[in-house]
């Protein structure tokens, strides 16, 4: 069934972030973090555990307050406007389904909790049930009890709940964190295209780099309570701004290098590498694809081979370097030629960056 938007949900509104900072006794969770979402974007706050990603969702959401710093909400201060009147949906890891609710109770729990005076008559509320379940697709699901889905059904009944209240703002908190792989995969696929068919501006928060390629607009990387990068998923992916973008977006080989004069010599053999302005201490970074085997000579890296093994229609070649052993990954697509076990050889790397350290 092809997802609908209620003509009523067209309001997706901006949100800037300015310089906000949050401690919690003494440690600081947040430091002077500045952001905007654009309207009808899709952004994702991408980083590990404890990087400060919830905490600026909760002080977005008006969950939590910051020590300094603002959040606008179509450049209106909403740094002191609690939750319940921001108009946002909001979905959850482990935010629950009322268990002893049907379905459809679930859905409409936000609308019927309102105040008399802004609460939808009966048949109103039934109508936008009905709705929400068929945009949702499981539009036979309503009198059903949560005991009695799947966890990816309840995650979508999660969603419809927080679409009931026509938010103009959908923030999301790992949602698909307790699924497995494949439901993932289709809840994402179906998150992003419920994204644009209701014109929403929505956040999500994850630590899974593939959910935040995949589904946003724009990537946020975060580190220690701070933003690294903010760009197109193929900007991080492609021009990581730094050594922690690079390692943490994707799969990248590190090694130790020190650059002299534009040179960039890795256990004291020069390797064919630009050293991007870089001089002194750094680290060259590149992905796994960005390599190939290659006869041994000036400018290569000389490795001996650990393991191959077959790999996404080509092979994983896992090396170790021989000067100073470090280990090395190198995808090579169906019909390049693949070393052997125990061979010493080399690698050229065709593209990567340096970091200073
Ligand atoms: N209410 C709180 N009291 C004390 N410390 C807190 C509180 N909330 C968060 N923190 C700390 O602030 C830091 C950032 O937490 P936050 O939940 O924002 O990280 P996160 O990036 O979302 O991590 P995760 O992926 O594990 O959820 C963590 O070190 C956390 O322990």
């Amino acid at each position: 069934m092809a997802l609908r938007a209620p003509p009523s949900q067209e309001c997706a509104l901006s949100i800037v972030v300015e310089d906000l900072s949050k401690r919690f006794s003494g440690f600081a969770a947040l430091k002077g973090v500045s952001l905007e979402a654009r309207p009808k974007e899709f952004l994702a706050l991408l980083g590990p555990s404890g990087s400060g990603k919830t905490t600026l969702l909760r002080m977005i959401a008006g969950l939590d307050f910051p020590d300094s710093g603002r959040v606008l909400f179509d450049g209106a201060d909403m740094t002191e406007t609690p939750a319940a009147e921001r108009r946002i949906g909001f979905v959850f890891q482990n935010y629950a389904l009322f268990r002893h609710m049907t379905v459809a109770d679930n859905i409409a729990f936000g609308l019927t909790v309102r105040k008399r005076r802004d609460r939808p008559g009966k048949a109103d509320i039934a109508r936008r049930v009905t709705e929400l379940l068929d945009l949702i697709q499981l539009p036979e699901i309503a009198a059903r009890y949560p005991a009695q889905l799947s966890g990816g059904q309840r995650q979508r009944v999660a969603l419809a709940r927080a679409l009931a209240v026509e938010p103009q703002l959908l923030l999301l908190d790992e949602p698909f964190g307790a699924l497995d792989a494949q439901v993932r995969k289709d809840l994402r696929r179906w998150l992003r295209q419920l994204h644009e068919t209701m014109g929403l501006t929505s956040v999500i928060v994850t630590h899974d780099q593939e959910e935040a390629l995949e589904l946003a607009d724009r990537v946020v990387v975060m580190s220690q309570g701070k933003i690294e990068q903010v760009g197109t998923p193929a900007e991080v992916y492609d021009s990581p701004a730094t050594a922690f973008v690079s390692q943490f977006v994707g799969e990248t080989n590190r090694l130790p290098v020190a650059v002299s004069g534009g040179r960039v010599a890795y256990a004291g053999m020069a390797l064919a590498a630009d050293a991007g302005g870089v001089s002194g201490d750094g680290e060259l970074h590149f992905r796994p694809h960005q390599a190939e085997m290659a006869e041994p000579g000036e400018g290569t890296l000389a490795v001996r081979i650990d393991a191959v093994r077959p790999r996404g229609g080509g092979w994983r070649v896992e090396a170790t370097t021989r000067d100073d052993p470090r280990p090395v990954e190198i995808d090579l697509r169906e019909g390049q030629a693949v070393p052997h076990v125990g061979d010493d050889t080399a690698v050229r790397v065709r593209a990567s960056r340096v970091y200073a350290v």
